[in-house]
């Protein structure tokens, strides 16, 4: 009785900050223009995945549109696991990270068309301390920046640029961390340790130009020290990498030891501070909807 191609719209009316009436509406109305049969769920912020994995096994939804950021497509993809389910993305968060790394055009007309397509991705997943990654993790650095941003006030962009000072003069740089890598342990110093499944965070650095995010690899990147060029480098993908700077491993597993504590964020989100990450390639993928141009 229900139809195989119904799509489960998933929306956070509060993600990124701005009202989502009005994008509801439109959405809406694409979705009946194109007699698509829909139903949507709005996040509640609590149970959110249990929720929505109740709807997927009562009512065999192939394909969940989210309109949220990184934490709402986060949910989905908790809810999804394994099944066999497509994602699909509408950015409507502040950093907007993994929809940044699929070229998403701007037009909701033509997000919407891009999630009703043929063109997907089976993108990686990586377990991190048992949180599930799709974009970027990383220790160090930006992890306290994001700490120290969620404990202030202020938010947006200027929250961040306040707290950029207040977090360098905190932290006890350099890090010194141990990786553990197919039975090799490398010792080094740095100031931040990501561990990225995608190319660029959602501010547009491109911090992993060989990323790919289908090639059953995650890269592990060692930034040794805050020198201003080298950051801004990069911002252009095709820029050369000073070894001095940041030094590359591409792996199905890592874990890292850190001397002492060290903040740890994953896919945006703070986790905590920690003294050991462990980091694996999940056994199964994630179908997401993308341009037919390759991203
Ligand atoms: N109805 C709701 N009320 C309050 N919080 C909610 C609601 N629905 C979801 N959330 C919370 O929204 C967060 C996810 O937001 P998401 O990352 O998608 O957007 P964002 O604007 O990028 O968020 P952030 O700025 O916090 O990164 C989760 O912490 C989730 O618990």
């Amino acid at each position: 009785m229900e139809s195989k191609n119904k799509l489960l719209l998933v929306i956070n009316p509060i993600s990124g900050g701005s009202e989502k009436e009005q994008l509801i509406k439109e959405i809406t109305e694409i979705l009946e223009d194109r007699n698509v049969v829909f139903e949507t769920y709005e996040t509640t912020g609590k149970f959110d995945d249990l929720q929505i994995r109740k709807l997927l096994d009562d009512r065999n939804f192939k394909n969940v549109l989210v309109a949220g950021g990184d934490g709402t497509i986060q949910v989905v993809a908790r809810a999804i696991q394994n099944r066999d389910v497509a994602i699909s993305l509408i950015p409507a968060g502040s950093a907007n990270g993994l929809a940044s790394n699929l070229m998403l055009p701007y037009s909701l007309e033509e997000q919407i068309e891009i999630a009703l397509g043929e063109s997907y991705l089976m993108m990686d997943k990586i377990s991190i301390n048992d949180h599930l990654c799709l974009h970027i993790a990383d220790l160090g650095i930006n992890a306290a920046l994001i700490k120290n941003y969620e404990n202030s006030e202020i938010r947006g962009k200027l929250g961040y640029a306040l707290q950029t000072i207040p977090t360098l003069l905190k932290a006890d740089l350099p890090y010194s961390f141990s990786l553990h890598i197919d039975k090799k342990t490398t010792v080094i110093e740095g100031v931040m340790v990501a561990i990225a499944n995608a190319k660029q965070f959602g501010t547009g650095a491109v911090i992993n130009p060989e990323g790919k995010m289908d090639d059953g690899l995650f890269e592990v990147l060692i930034f040794k020290k805050l020198d201003i060029l080298d950051i801004l480098k990069t911002l252009d993908e095709n820029s050369y990498r000073n070894p001095e700077f940041v030094e590359c491993f591409s792996v199905k597993k890592v874990s890292i030891e850190c001397q002492s504590n060290v903040s740890l964020q994953v896919d945006g989100e703070f986790i905590g501070d920690v003294k050991h990450v462990s980091a694996e390639l999940m056994p199964t993928k994630l179908k997401v909807m993308i341009p037919k141009k390759k991203y």
